[in-house]
């Protein structure tokens, strides 16, 4: 991995704007064992790399336990995925699984998709549990909260997206997301500086998405005006319930 020079102005920003997120959302305390959902993507590495470096500059004590669920396609990469997260300071642990196999396969009557990251969700508790944490942190941005909101406006009929801080299992355990106010594109810049590895996705259904188009719509949408991406982001937390149908 590059080292990265030690005032980098896009590590500055990541960091900020991760630092604003973890105090607006009271994401992180004292003491937090903080499970990582590390998928390959440069989202949660970014994810784990940024709250490993944190974690040495701030006065609040905290520990990161990485967890990759292997969905047990052929070409998987979790040793590679392993040897990246002790590059970062941290030991992986990889489950392997074949939910990836069993959501592509005739007995699943669901979308692939829907099953597979069902599945995923609770082997990461499971084994974020078995491991001792009360939190497991995602790796989604600022431009996966976008577009599940026009997700679940388009296909689910509802105003809605994921939260940057969620309380599950009567608060037994927190879901948080510290890149919820971060650009995709910053993280990607930021990776490519620091030379983050690129894992295969061996996903038959990756990019195929409903996700995907949503993200192409909103490029074209972003292309046209400068403002639009931030105003909608701010038209989530600025909601004139007066002026919605009841
Ligand atoms: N196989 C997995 N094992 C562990 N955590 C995962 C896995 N897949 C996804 N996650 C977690 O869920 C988050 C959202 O998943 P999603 O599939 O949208 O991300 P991705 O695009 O595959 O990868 P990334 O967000 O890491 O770039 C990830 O950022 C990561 O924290």
């Amino acid at each position: 991995m590059a080292d990265l020079p030690k005032y980098s102005y896009s590590y500055k920003a990541l960091n900020s704007l991760v630092g604003k997120a973890i105090h607006r959302y009271g994401m992180i305390e004292a003491g937090d064992r903080i499970a990582v959902g590390v998928s390959g993507g440069q989202d949660s590495l970014m994810l784990l790399w940024s709250l490993g470096e944190r974690r040495k500059r701030v006065p609040v004590e905290y520990d990161l336990f990485p967890i990759y669920v292997d969905p047990g396609f052929d070409g998987g990469f979790g040793e590679a995925l392993a040897s990246t997260c002790r590059e970062f300071g941290f030991p992986l642990t990889v489950d392997r699984t074949d939910h990836g196999i069993v959501a592509h396969s005739a007995s699943n009557r669901e979308n692939p998709c829907f099953l597979c990251s069902r599945l995923r969700r609770k082997r990461l508790f499971e084994i974020a549990d078995r491991l001792g944490c009360t939190k497991l942190a995602l790796g989604h941005n600022k431009d996966d909260v976008i577009e599940t909101f026009f997700l679940n406006v388009c296909y689910a009929g509802e105003i809605s997206t994921m939260v940057p801080r969620q309380e599950l299992f009567d608060g037994r355990f927190t879901v948080i997301r510290p890149l919820a106010m971060v650009d995709e594109k910053a993280i990607r810049r930021l990776a490519g500086t620091l030379a983050f590895p690129l894992f295969n996705n061996p996903c038959p259904s990756a990019g195929t998405t409903k996700r995907s188009e949503i993200k192409a719509m909103l490029e074209r949408l972003y292309r046209s005006n400068r403002k639009i991406k931030g105003n909608i982001y701010r038209a989530m937390s600025h909601v004139k319930m007066e002026y919605l149908l009841k």
